[in-house]
């Protein structure tokens, strides 16, 4: 559905898109992950052929940006980070106003709209001003807009930026639904947490290059190279097993954050498999009270592949 091959972007001697290859299949969500200035918006302006490349490949639908643009606008819903509404508009003579655009006409614009408006739940403000709305409201109608010609393949960019936590919420639910349609989507944040439960696969970008294309999980396990369990035994010997611990071969360190909390403990590199904690501990008849495998931030794991550290 949508394919990129070393596509690059120049100006002058900044890179905004540097040999960019990735691939969306029909249906996917495709999480665009990136700091400020990473490349995401140049890429989103030359899928939606706003915007030519320096060089490099790229086509969506099956149609090159070279040569189909008026196919892929067709076929494609762009909706920019900032756009414009207009003053003294209602809700629905602005989607009735772009309905007319796409060239949908009679009866057919009508039901479009009121069908759009439901879908991003504004029904209850069809007849409110435009510049009335709030942001997550403005942000809303922004896709309704998009959807009025059933696109196939959606280009989001940063749709969740600036609204509050309540309407970055129903914003998420609302590209859930869209998946559930079957769109093909590619939808860019800053943010990693906010995107990594709705896409089955992320791309995280920075200073114009891909570091890392792949699934969640595979994310996780790329920055995760040491393996750190919490432990905490009973009877106040989390000292005395700690000593123990230090003494095996597969443990790197142990540390005490404070005396209410379990200690961390540190395995090896390439020891991935923290079983053998729990045989030995109990072996020698300490109480195991904790031990479970320390959760990896997903913020962490954006920081690791950006900052090209692993922890
Ligand atoms: N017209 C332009 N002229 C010069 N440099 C530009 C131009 N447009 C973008 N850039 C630069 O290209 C780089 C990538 O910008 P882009 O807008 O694609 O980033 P982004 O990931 O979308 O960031 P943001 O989250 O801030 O929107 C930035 O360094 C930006 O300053």
């Amino acid at each position: 559905m949508i394919e990129t091959r070393d596509l690059t972007k120049r100006y002058g001697e900044l890179y905004a898109l540097d040999r960019l290859t990735l691939t969306l299949q029909p249906g996917d969500v495709y999480g665009f992950i990136g700091p400020n200035g990473a490349g995401k918006t140049t890429t989103m302006r030359i899928l939606a052929t706003l915007l030519n490349p320096t060089w490099g490949e790229a086509s969506v639908c099956g149609y090159s940006i070279y040569t189909g643009s008026k196919e892929i606008r067709r076929a494609i819903g762009y909706m920019p980070d900032f756009f414009g509404v207009y003053d003294d508009m209602k809700v629905i003579e602005y989607l009735e106003f772009f309905a007319a655009a796409y060239r949908i006409k009679g009866p057919e614009r009508h039901k479009k709209c009121e069908q759009v408006l439901d879908l991003v739940d504004l029904g209850y403000k069809r007849d409110a001003l435009v510049t009335s709305l709030s942001r997550g409201m403005t942000q809303r109608l922004g896709l309704a807009r998009v959807l009025l010609h059933e696109p196939q393949v959606l280009l989001l960019d940063e749709p969740a930026s600036g609204l509050d936590p309540r309407a970055r919420i129903e914003m998420r639910e609302l590209l859930k639904e869209l998946r559930n349609m079957k769109k093909t989507i590619l939808v860019s944040s800053h943010i990693l947490p906010e995107l990594a439960d709705i896409c089955n696969k992320i791309g995280i970008i920075e200073r114009g290059k891909l570091l890392f294309n792949g699934d969640v999980d595979a994310a996780i396990s790329q920055v995760r190279q040491k393996h750190v369990y919490l432990i905490a035994v009973g009877d106040g010997l989390n000292e005395a097993a700690a000593k123990k611990l230090e003494s095996w071969p597969e443990v790197a360190k142990v540390e005490f954050v404070n005396a209410l909390e379990p200690m961390k403990v540190t395995l090896h590199d390439g020891q991935d498999d923290g079983s053998f904690l729990a045989e030995r501990l109990i072996a020698e008849r300490f109480k195991l009270k904790t031990l479970k495998e320390e959760e990896i931030d997903l913020e962490d794991v954006f920081m690791g592949i950006t900052k090209g550290i692993t922890n």
